[in-house]
C-alpha cells in the first residue's frame, strides 16, 4: 500500500512503485559518462554523480498513478523535490505549488508514496462529505507521540472489539457538548469571567499600561475559557502560576514534538510544561471534579465517556490536557488578527462602534455602577460589519491542512462531470492556505485584511444576481473549520466570545500605542506549520505596546453578557 501520512506533521512511508528501470539506467548511464570525459572535478563528480542517482532512484520509485487517479504532480527535484519543500515550506509549499498553476487536484509523489492535494472547493466538499474518507486514524496516530500515552493507554484507544472506539464515542461526545444549551452555557461561563476582569480594570485616567497586547489579550480569554471548562471551584489552571506558559509553550512546539524522533533531546522544556500541564490536569480528575454540575458539559461528556471506555483518571488526565489545548490554541490567536488588523483603522474602530451601541441595553445599576448589556447571540444579526471582521481575521490567520485518509477506494467529483479515483490508504490534503487566497475567488490582494470578502452584495451596494456565483464559491472556499463528521464543533463557540469581547473594547475602552500616535503597531504573523490552523505572531508577540483605559462616558460600566 502507498501511503503518506502528513498532518497533522508528520511522515510515514509505506509501500512502493516502480518506474521503467531500462530507460532511467541508459539515460543516467549517459549522463555519468560525459561528465567523466569532460574533466569536471571530484567534487562537481560526485554532486552530478549523487543527481544522477537521484534521478534513477527517481525513475525507479515513483509511485505508480491510475490513469483515473488524480494527475502526477512531479517535483522539480527528483525523488525528494516534494519533501524537501514541505519541510521548508510547510503549508505555504502548497500556496507555492498552486502558484505553478497546478491541477485542481493532484498527486504528490513523495519518496516511493504518494498523497492528493485538492485546491478546488467543489472537489474539497465532495471530500470532506464522502463517508470513505477519514480523519479518525490521524487522531490516533498522534495522540500516543503528542500526548507521550502509554502502550496501555493506546490500547484502549485502539480497541474496536467493543462495536464502537474511543474516538467514535469522543466525537460524540464533543458535538453534544458544544451545541444548543450547552454551547450557550459554556459561553456564558467564558464571557461572564472576561467581564469580571474588564469590569475589575482600574477607573482613573490613565487606565493600564500593556507592554505586551497580544499576551494580555492571551491570559484574558485563557483564564475565562479555562474557568468555563473546568468550572469556579477547582480550575487546575489556578494551581501553579506557570499555566498558561506551559501550555503556550507546549502549543507553540506540538508541530514539531510530533516529527522528533528524540522529543528529550530536541524538545526538553516542551516536555516538561507538558508534565506539569498533565500533573495538574490529572489531579483535577483523581479528584473526581469532572462529576461537579459547575463544569463545562463538554468537559463532562468526553470525561464520561472516557471513565465509560476503562481509561483510568491519571489516563484521562493524560489525554484531557488536548480539551484546554483545542479551546485556546485557535481561538485566541483569532481575536489578536481581528483586534490588530481592526484598530489599524479608526474608521472600522467607529463603524463597529456605531453597530454596538444599537445593540446595547441598561439593566439595573450595581454599586451606584451603571450595568450595560451586551446581547451576544444578537451581535451575528445586528453587526453586521463587526461579523465580516470577525470572519476576515479568521481567513487570513487560517491555513490548516485538512486531512483525510482513503478508507477504501473511491471517487471524488467537482458536480461538472469531472470525477477522480482515490485510492484506499492514500492520505487527501486540503490546503485552506490555497483555498483562502484564491484570487478569483476573494477581494484582489488576498494577503490582505478586507471585510468586503464577507459582506453581502446588498451591503457593498451590489447586484445580488450578478454576485451569486461567486458568493457560492466563497462560501465552498472558506474551509477554516473543516468539514463533514469532524466540522469544528467550537466554531460558534469561539465567534460569540471573540465578537463579543471586541465590541466591549470598542465601545468601552480605548486603545492607543503605549510610545504615543494613533495606531497601534501591526504584529507579522509566522508562517502556519503542519498540525497548526491559525497563524501565531512572529516572536511571540513582542512589539505591540498599548495603553487601554475605559472610553469617556463609560467609565463606571459594569459589562453584563447575555447569551
Ligand atoms: C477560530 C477558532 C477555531 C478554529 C479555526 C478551529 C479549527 C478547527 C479545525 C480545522 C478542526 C478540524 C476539522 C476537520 O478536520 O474537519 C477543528 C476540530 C475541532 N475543534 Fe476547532 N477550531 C477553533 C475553535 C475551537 C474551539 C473554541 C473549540 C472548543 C471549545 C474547538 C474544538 C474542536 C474540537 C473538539 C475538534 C475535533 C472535532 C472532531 O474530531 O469531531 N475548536 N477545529
Amino acid at each position: 500500500m502507498d501511503s503518506i501520512v502528513l498532518a497533522p506533521s508528520h511522515a510515514v512511508i509505506a509501500g512502493s512503485g516502480l518506474g521503467n528501470k531500462a530507460d532511467a539506467a541508459s539515460i543516467a548511464g549517459g549522463v555519468l559518462e560525459t561528465m567523466m570525459t569532460t574533466g569536471a572535478g571530484k567534487i562537481s563528480t560526485i554532486v552530478l554523480a549523487s543527481i544522477v542517482a537521484l534521478f534513477l532512484l527517481d525513475q525507479f520509485f515513483t509511485a505508480k498513478v491510475d490513469p483515473q487517479e488524480p494527475p502526477l504532480l512531479k517535483p522539480r527535484f527528483p525523488l525528494i523535490g516534494h519533501l524537501v519543500g514541505m519541510m521548508l515550506g510547510q503549508q505555504s509549499y502548497f500556496q507555492k505549488l498552486h502558484k505553478r498553476n497546478s491541477p485542481p487536484i493532484y498527486t504528490l509523489p513523495v519518496l516511493n508514496g504518494k498523497i492528493y492535494i485538492a485546491t478546488s472547493p467543489p472537489l474539497i466538499q465532495s471530500a470532506l462529505r464522502g463517508k470513505d474518507l477519514s480523519f479518525d486514524p490521524f487522531v490516533v496516530d498522534f495522540a500516543q507521540k503528542l500526548l507521550g500515552l502509554d502502550e496501555a493507554t493506546m490500547a484502549i484507544i485502539r480497541d474496536e472489539s467493543k462495536g464502537t472506539t474511543t474516538n467514535a464515542d469522543m466525537t460524540k461526545a464533543i458535538h453534544g457538548g458544544l451545541s444548543g444549551g450547552n454551547l450557550l452555557r459554556t459561553n456564558r461561563a467564558v464571557l461572564e469571567d472576561v467581564a469580571a476582569q474588564l469590569n475589575a480594570f482600574p477607573l482613573g485616567n490613565d487606565g493600564l499600561e500593556i507592554p505586551d497586547f497580544w499576551i494580555w489579550l492571551r491570559n484574558l480569554l485563557s483564564a475565562a475559557t479555562t474557568k468555563a471548562l473546568y468550572g469556579k471551584k477547582a480550575n487546575p489552571f489556578d494551581t501553579i502560576p506557570t499555566m498558561f506558559d506551559d501550555l503556550w509553550q507546549f502549543d507553540t512546539h506540538t508541530p514539531t514534538l510530533m516529527i522528533s524522533p528524540f522529543p528529550w533531546l530536541t524538545h526538553p522544556k516542551t516536555l516538561q510544561a507538558r508534565a506539569r500541564l498533565q500533573a495538574a490536569v490529572v489531579d483535577w480528575y483523581t479528584a473526581g471534579n469532572d462529576k461537579d454540575p459547575d463544569i463545562a458539559a463538554i468537559a463532562a461528556y468526553r470525561a464520561e465517556t472516557l471513565r465509560r471506555h476503562g481509561f483510568s483518571a491519571r489516563q484521562i488526565g493524560q489525554i484531557e490536557i488536548s480539551l484546554a489545548l483545542v479551546s485556546m490554541q485557535n481561538a485566541i490567536p483569532t481575536l489578536l488578527w481581528l483586534v490588530l488588523n481592526v484598530y489599524q483603522r479608526p474608521g472600522w474602530v467607529e463603524r463597529i462602534r456605531l453597530e454596538i451601541l444599537d445593540t446595547l441595553q441598561e439593566a439595573k445599576p450595581v454599586n451606584g455602577m451603571r450595568q450595560v448589556q451586551i446581547y451576544v447571540s444578537s451581535l451575528e444579526e445586528k453587526a453586521p460589519f463587526l461579523l465580516a471582521c470577525y470572519k476576515e481575521a479568521v481567513r487570513i490567520g487560517n491555513a490548516q491542512l485538512g486531512t483525510r485518509r482513503v478508507m477504501q477506494d473511491t471517487y471524488i467529483s467537482d458536480g461538472k462531470g469531472n470525477r477522480y479515483l482515490v485510492k484506499k490508504g492514500i492520505d487527501m490534503l486540503m490546503p485552506c492556505g490555497v483555498m483562502h487566497r484564491l484570487d478569483n475567488v476573494w477581494e484582489s490582494d488576498t494577503d490582505s485584511f478586507n471585510p468586503n470578502n464577507f459582506l453581502s452584495p446588498e451591503q457593498k451596494g451590489l447586484d445580488p444576481q450578478t454576485q451569486s456565483e461567486r458568493e457560492k464559491l466563497r462560501k465552498a472556499s472558506y474551509i477554516p473549520f473543516g468539514g463533514g463528521k469532524h466540522y469544528c464543533p467550537g466554531r460558534k463557540f469561539a465567534m460569540y466570545e471573540i465578537m463579543a469581547l471586541m465590541a466591549t473594547l470598542v465601545v468601552g475602552f480605548h486603545v492607543s500605542p503605549l510610545g504615543g500616535g494613533e495606531e497601534i503597531q501591526m504584529l507579522e504573523m509566522m508562517g502556519v506549520r503542519f498540525g497548526e490552523a491559525v497563524a501565531k505572531p512572529k516572536r511571540n508577540g513582542e512589539g505591540c505596546p498599548v495603553r487601554l483605559k475605559r472610553k469617556e462616558g463609560w467609565e463606571a460600566v459594569r459589562w453584563r453578557f447575555v447569551c
